[in-house]
Formats: C-alpha cells, sequence, structure tokens
C-alpha cells in the first residue's frame, strides 16, 4: 500500500497550525464533495421541502426577540394585561411552531441523510466489484473499509446536520445583523467589527484543519487494517507465539491514531475557544454602549433587550459555525478518499462493442500467442512470450519452478489479469473482444486458496451459475468428492462460517472445486486446487475429474507427478516461456529441465 501511505499527510508537533495543503488541493477536496450532488439528486424533492421547513424554522426563532422587545416598550411599559396576553400568545404559539418544525425537520433529515449514504455505499461496493485484481492487491483491506463505512458516515453527517447548521447558521447570521441594523445600527456596526477577527480565526482553521483530519481518517485506516490481518491471520499468530508482537503493533498504529485525533481536536478547540472569547466580549461592548444610550434616551430598554436577545441568538451560530467547519472538513477528506476509489477505472473492462457468447456454441480451443506479462510496480516480467495451443476438449497441465508463473500464466483466460503484450484467443477471437461476465461464464478457475462465503454451501455451491438445478450440484459434489456436506447439521442448507474456516482445508478445496464444477465451463482452469487432499481423497477427486475434464478444455497447474496424470499433455514454463510441450512420457524422456521440477516437487512432498 505505499501509494496509500505516500497520500498520507504526516504532520508533525509545530505544523499543526500551518498551511499545509495547496489552493489547488483544498478546491479540490471541496469539488469531490460537490460531486455528491449525483447522489443528492433523487431526494431533490424531499430536500427541498427539509429546506423551506429549516427556513420556517429560522423565521419563527427570530421573530420571538423582537416581540419581546414590543412588549417590554409597550403592554408592560404601560401596564396593559390584555396587550401583554396577546403578545405572550404569539409568542407560545411560535415557540410550539418551532419545536413541531425542528422535530419533523430533524426526522427528514436523519432518513434522508441515511437513505443517501446507503445509496452511496451500494455504489462504492459495486465499483469495488468492478476494479481489477491489481487494484485489491495494491490496496489494504482496512483502508477500503474505512472508506466504505466511516468516510461515509462522515460524508452522511455532515449532510444531516453540518450542512443543515451551515445554511441556517449563515441564513440566522444575516437576518440576526438585518434586525440588529434596523433597532440599532451604531450597535450593529461594534457586532459587524467583531466578524474580522472571526473570520481571521475561520481562515487560519481552515487550512490546519482540513490536512490533519486527512491524517486521522488515513490511520483510521491503518488501524483498521491492522485489526483485519489479525483476525484473519489469527491462526497464524497462534502458531507462531506473535500475540505479544502483534498487540504490540496494533497498540502503535492505535497511538499514532489517538495521538492525530488529538492533534485534530487541538486545532479545533484553539478555534472554538477564540470564537467564543470574540463573540462574548462584543456581547459585553454592546452591553455598555447601549446602556450608555438608554441613559441618554437615544435607545429603549425593550429595544436593548431585543438586541442583546438577538445578539445572544447570534453566538449559537458562530459557535456552530467551528464545529460545522470542522466536519465540512471531515466531509471534504472523506469525499477526496471516497473518490480516490471512485476515480480508479477499472483496468479490466468490456471494449467498446465487446461481443455476447453463447456457452453452447464455444468450442473452447485455447491459444496464447507470444503473451507477455508483469504486474503493475514491477519491472519484471512474469512472463516473456508465451505460446501455447489447448485443443478442445484437451487437457493441458502446466508445471514449473515455484514462482515460474504458473498462477500467473493462468489467471489471464479469464482475465483476472490481461496480458502486456500478445494475445489470447477463445475459438479464435481474442478474448479482450468477448463481454466480461460471459467470458466468466465460459472460463471459471478454482484456486489453491479455496475462498468460500458466509453463506450455506448451496448457495456457495450455486455461486457462479444461480440457476443450477438440485441435480447439477448433487453431480458436482460428488465429482468434488465433497458429499461430506450431507452430514453437516443442515446438509447443503448449512450456513459456513467466514471464509469458510468452520472446515477443513481439504474440504473448502473440494468445495471450491465443486462450485467451478457446476458451472460447467468451456475451459475449466484449475489452479493447484487439490493440494491440501490427502494422497487417497486426491485419487478419488482425480478419478472423479477425469470424467469432467473430458468433456471440457482444461488449463491445470500442476505440482504433484500425480495430477500430471489427468492431462493429455504437458507444458513446462520456463524463465517466462513455455520450454518444453508434449506428453508427459516424451517430457520426461527429452526434457531434463522438466524431470527436475518434477523431482523436486516430489522431493518436496514427501519432506
Ligand atoms: N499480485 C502480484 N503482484 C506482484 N507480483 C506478483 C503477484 N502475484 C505473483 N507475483 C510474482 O510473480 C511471480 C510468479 O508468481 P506465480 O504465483 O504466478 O508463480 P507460481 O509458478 O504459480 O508459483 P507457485 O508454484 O509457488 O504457486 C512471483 O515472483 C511472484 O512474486
Amino acid at each position: 500500500m505505499g501509494s496509500e501511505r505516500l497520500k498520507t499527510p504526516e504532520l508533525s508537533e509545530t505544523d499543526d497550525l500551518e498551511p499545509q495543503r495547496s489552493a489547488p488541493e483544498r478546491k479540490s477536496a471541496l469539488s469531490n464533495l460537490w460531486r455528491i450532488k449525483k447522489y443528492l439528486y433523487p431526494y431533490r424533492y424531499r430536500l427541498a421541502l427539509l429546506w423551506t421547513m429549516v427556513l420556517l424554522n429560522i423565521a419563527s426563532g427570530l421573530a420571538i426577540p423582537p416581540l419581546v422587545g414590543k412588549a417590554i416598550d409597550g403592554p408592560i411599559a404601560e401596564r396593559d394585561m390584555h396587550g401583554l396576553w396577546v403578545i405572550v400568545g404569539v409568542i407560545a404559539v411560535l415557540g410550539a411552531a418551532d419545536a413541531i418544525l425542528q422535530l419533523s425537520r430533524r426526522y427528514m433529515q436523519t432518513t434522508t441523510a441515511m437513505a443517501i449514504e446507503a445509496d452511496m455505499r451500494a455504489g462504492l461496493y459495486e465499483h469495488l466489484q468492478r476494479l481489477h485484481t491489481g487494484f485489491h492487491d495494491r490496496w489494504q483491506t482496512g483502508q477500503l473499509l474505512a472508506r466504505v463505512t466511516s468516510d461515509l458516515g462522515m460524508i452522511r453527517r455532515f449532510f444531516a446536520g453540518g450542512l443543515v447548521f451551515a445554511i441556517t447558521s449563515i441564513g440566522m447570521i444575516l437576518i440576526i445583523l438585518g434586525q440588529l441594523l434596523f433597532i440599532e445600527w451604531r450597535l450593529a456596526l461594534i457586532v459587524a467589527a467583531s466578524a474580522v477577527p472571526l473570520f481571521l480565526i475561520g481562515r487560519k482553521f481552515f487550512r490546519g484543519y482540513l490536512p490533519a483530519a486527512r491524517s486521522e481518517q488515513d490511520q483510521s485506516g491503518e488501524v483498521s487494517s491492522a485489526a483485519e490481518e489479525s483476525a484473519l491471520g489469527i491462526r497464524a499468530i497462534k502458531a507462531l507465539g506473535r500475540g505479544p508482537l502483534m498487540a504490540a503493533r496494533f497498540e502503535k498504529e492505535a497511538a499514532e491514531l489517538r495521538d492525530r485525533g488529538i492533534r485534530k481536536s487541538l486545532i479545533a478547540s484553539r478555534s472554538w475557544s477564540g470564537y467564543d472569547a470574540i463573540a462574548t466580549a462584543a456581547v459585553g461592548a454592546v452591553l455598555v454602549f447601549g446602556s450608555v444610550m438608554v441613559a441618554e434616551g437615544r435607545m429603549t430598554v425593550g429595544d436593548l433587550t431585543a438586541f442583546v436577545m438577538l445578539q445572544l441568538a447570534l453566538l449559537w451560530p458562530i459557535e456552530a459555525s467551528g464545529w460545522v467547519m470542522a466536519h465540512g472538513n471531515e466531509a471534504m477528506t472523506a469525499a477526496d478518499r471516497v473518490y480516490e476509489v471512485f476515480d480508479t477505472e477499472p483496468a479490466i473492462k468490456d471494449r467498446p462493442g465487446a461481443k455476447a457468447i453463447d456457452r453452447s456454441a464455444v468450442r473452447g480451443e485455447l491459444v496464447f500467442e507470444d503473451v507477455r506479462f508483469g504486474y503493475e510496480d514491477d519491472s519484471r516480467d512474469i512472463l516473456r512470450g508465451v505460446d501455447l495451443r489447448v485443443k478442445p476438449g484437451e487437457t493441458v497441465a502446466i508445471a514449473g519452478r515455484t514462482g515460474s508463473g504458473k498462477s500467473t500464466l493462468v489467471s489471464l483466460p479469464s482475465r483476472l489479469n490481461d496480458p502486456t503484450g500478445g494475445r489470447i484467443l477463445l475459438d479464435g477471437t481474442d478474448i479482450r473482444d468477448l463481454q466480461l461476465a460471459n467470458l466468466r461464464s465460459v472460463v471459471t478457475t478454482a484456486f489453491e486458496e479455496a475462498t468460500l462465503f458466509s453463506m450455506s454451501v448451496r448457495e456457495n455451491l450455486a455461486l457462479g451459475r444461480p440457476d443450477a438445478d438440485e441435480a447439477d450440484l448433487q453431480e458436482a459434489l460428488r465429482v468434488a468428492q465433497a458429499e461430506f456436506v450431507h452430514d453437516l447439521p443442515y446438509g447443503l442448507d448449512t450456513r459456513i462460517g467466514e471464509q469458510g474456516l468452520s472446515l477443513s482445508g481439504g474440504q473448502r478445496q473440494r468445495l471450491a472445486l465443486a462450485r467451478a464444477v457446476v458451472v460447467k465451463p468451456a475451459v475449466l482452469v484449475l489452479d493447484d486446487p487439490l493440494s491440501a487432499l490427502d494422497v487417497h481423497t486426491e485419487e478419488l477427486v482425480e478419478k472423479a475429474l477425469a470424467q469432467v475434464l473430458r468433456e471440457t478444455t482444461a488449463l491445470v497447474v500442476v505440482h504433484r507427478p500425480s495430477t500430471v496424470a489427468l492431462a493429455d499433455r504437458v507444458a513446462l514454463l520456463h524463465e517466462g516461456r513455455i520450454a518444453a510441450f508434449g506428453k508427459h512420457s516424451e517430457l520426461m524422456a527429452q526434457s531434463p529441465e522438466y524431470v527436475s521440477v518434477l523431482s523436486a516437487e516430489s522431493e518436496e512432498m514427501a519432506a
């Protein structure tokens, strides 16, 4: 995850209040937040109603102070009880309307924001599914998890709270300033003058908080990754007795998260206290000058009361604006992080005009023509011109030393990776000209690491072919020697744990193999899926597999000499090329490298 670390701005002890992001970077963070409008559009009518309620809320709240002023200068000064009750009645109605509006607005605000968050989360998940495997290899899972969970939560909180507060605050500040000017313009000037230091503090805050928030959010991804790795690798950690070491590593990451969180909060609290001090000083100044004006008969007590009440009402939006800015900053950073993923285009996707293929019409001839491949961020070419022709219905085994690129080679026909040079043809058509979803239902892979999902055995089996019937499932289970599932507590309906960890390695491999067989693909790729089986079970699986392989073209990565027996011909991968190709017996006679590879594997197995 080097790229992710590079993107994480590191904060030093001294630079938390210094400008760290250039203006264009801040602009891009803002524009990323703005891009979220696409998700707001479906809710435009609800949002319009919400904003109407917000405006009514402001109006009902701000009508009260001038009424109090009127009551003091009118009915109270003139001891007119009837007039006082009328004003009190109007204030009570306005107060009740304000409360009801607030309640319904908050309900609507929360439900709408939750719905928008759910839509974004679904969009992000869908995008992650479309992204190529190279992207997932490079990104830490924890960083992706943090984006799908906490970052989207931050954006939602901003839209549900921060943004409404921001607009309410701006609206309230403008209306209150207008009211203050109307009541006594000289006092209003004192209030307006206090806006200058408030603006300066706000600007400094904005510059410091954004990178601090980003740094904290990135670190939160690191902590998620560490927690996730420990959970998944708990067996290895226990077996190696590395619990305390991993705990110390986790603690270090968690402490870093705490430090970054504290630094971010410090920036916020310094700004907020500055805000508070200036706003309160302005109230003091108004009280002093206002009292002088009342004493000189240039202002009524009622007007001064209304003025101070309104000014106190101004304190809340000013305080809220600090909070809003913090939320806004966090939401901007979160949007930035989320759009880093959204903006990554899937490297492997349908070409324009990609053709659909009909499974029943596929013969299954697979040709590699001068295929080259190197992993991203790695200058080495793993495959350096592979030429291989697999005839329809033929089973070709791929042998080679460990690390020679066998798994890499067999990842290409289903386009888990695309060649960096040359091409692969299925029945004479470049596989990049075929529709991806179609291709993957024709070319199916079973991997050595059998990944199962936390769903029932039946759902796991039918993952590649949801329309498979009971007979198909039973047949696949028989071929893969996976009939042990009938002995599980609820048979095929038994829910298996995360990654199938409730099953043994061999059981997982057999289920994953059955899942690939259910698809009845035209090309079956088996990336050493029998490695976890004991010799007896392997023999049984191989016998049954031999039947399946008769009806399909197959590429089988082999390590054990016994698996080679499944293949019609064997290709030896050496130094990025097919160094020898032919029947097992021919290669044994002609290729010393092949003999050496197989004997090395046998020795390893024996050991
Ligand atoms: N996702 C990846 N990103 C970068 N390099 C990779 C990736 N996967 C494999 N490699 C590298 O590519 C080379 C070939 O790996 P590959 O897994 O294809 O070999 P293999 O022949 O299948 O090995 P084995 O027999 O041990 O399973 C290795 O050097 C490996 O480090």
